[in-house]
């Protein structure tokens, strides 16, 4: 099982736009419209579901929150670290 971060190290490698919410990580990404939402929704579905680690998403119109918390862990780890980077690298 993955080891909880300590607070010293989430800030440290917290990418930028991402936030700490609790015993999870954050970030608002923004749109034009819906749709576009809904595709970065499923691409990064993909990548969550090949790094077997899922994300909670919401999507609304024009943004899709995504929270990142290791469930099995009871809270953040370097799993959620390094997907959320992927996720940016998408968007980007
Ligand atoms: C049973 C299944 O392997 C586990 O639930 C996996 C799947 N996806 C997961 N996703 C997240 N975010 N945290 C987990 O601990 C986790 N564990």
């Amino acid at each position: 099982m993955a080891d909880l971060l300590d607070d010293s190290e989430i800030e440290a490698q917290l990418p930028d736009e991402w936030g700490q919410d609790g015993d999870e990580i954050v970030r608002t990404y923004e749109f034009d419209s819906y749709l576009p939402g809904v595709g970065f929704a499923s691409g990064i579905g993909g990548i969550a579901e090949d790094a077997w680690h899922h994300p909670e998403i919401t999507i609304t119109w024009g943004e899709v929150e995504v929270r990142l918390t290791t469930h099995d862990a009871g809270g953040i780890t370097q799993k959620d670290i390094d997907l959320a980077e992927r996720f940016d690298d998408v968007y980007e």
